[in-house]
């Protein structure tokens, strides 16, 4: 178990995101968390990463060392990409050839050319920016991952790439992932397990274990798992969500 939230409330200014929350991350275990917009599953993020604390509750973690890659890239602007993706491994005491060395192997994984490295992230497409973000977070050999609608911003063939990444890069070093979106075709395309929270203050109201690991799931049984939940009423807040 890497990761496990006991009960857990929160409130802004006094107006409830939910409350009783609990939800475990297994050892290389892939979550989605998925919920209509404005639910709070950034809020949920943010405490099982300790960003912010509960109100309530109780948050056990497992590990040494997460990363966190949100919606947006967050690269340090006066750094080159290189050295953004190597940024964490300074702070864990790796020599400089090392992190170098380190940096541009994450950054051929997530299909950064070597030409790229040298650029600021200002001369960098956004396609590329979220790449470096991507290879920043798994630098650090982290034994979690925390994503934050990483891929929300991005054009949909893109997507897709950056999904098979994280899908390759979890087989591969099985790191526990807590993945939010909105967007269920992404959840049942990478997760092992699906947690849908719910629009109005009640918690987690469905869970779903999916077949097969994530790489093995062709596009034709992630479409018809979509349709079959689309019916699903546990699942209809997601989809009036969808709809607004
Ligand atoms: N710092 C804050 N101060 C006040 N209210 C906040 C704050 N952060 C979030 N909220 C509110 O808490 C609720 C949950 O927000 P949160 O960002 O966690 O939802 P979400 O499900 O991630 O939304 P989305 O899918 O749109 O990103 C929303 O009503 C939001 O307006």
């Amino acid at each position: 178990m890497r990761l496990k939230l006991d009960r857990i409330g929160h409130a802004f200014l006094g107006r409830p995101v939910f409350e009783n929350l609990s939800l475990a991350l297994g050892d290389s275990e892939v979550v989605a968390l998925v919920g209509p917009s404005g639910c709070g599953k950034t809020t949920v993020l943010q405490i099982a990463a300790g960003l912010i604390d509960p109100l309530r509750g109780r948050v056990r973690r497992h590990y040494r060392r997460h990363a966190v890659v949100f919606q947006e890239p967050r690269l340090l602007p006066w750094l080159t990409a290189r050295d953004n993706i190597a940024y964490g491994l300074a702070a864990g005491g790796m020599g400089k050839v090392e992190r170098r060395i380190v940096a541009e192997r994450r950054a051929a994984e997530v299909g950064l050319f070597a030409r790229d490295l040298d650029k600021y992230p200002a001369e960098l497409s956004g396609g590329m920016r979220q790449r470096a973000a991507v290879a920043r977070a798994l630098a650090i050999d982290p034994e979690i991952v925390y994503f934050d609608e990483p891929f929300t911003a991005v054009d949909i063939g893109l997507r897709r790439v950056l999904q098979d990444l994280v899908i390759a890069a979890s087989a591969r070093e099985r790191f526990s992932a807590f993945f939010i979106t909105h967007d269920l075709t992404e959840a049942i395309r990478l997760a092992h397990r699906i947690v849908v929270l719910s629009g109005r203050q009640e918690g987690i109201v469905a869970e779903r274990v999916l077949d097969g690991a994530p790489g093995e799931r062709d596009d034709r049984s992630v479409f018809e798992t979509v349709q079959a939940w689309a019916a699903d009423p546990a699942f209809a807040d997601l989809f009036d969500g969808d709809r607004q």
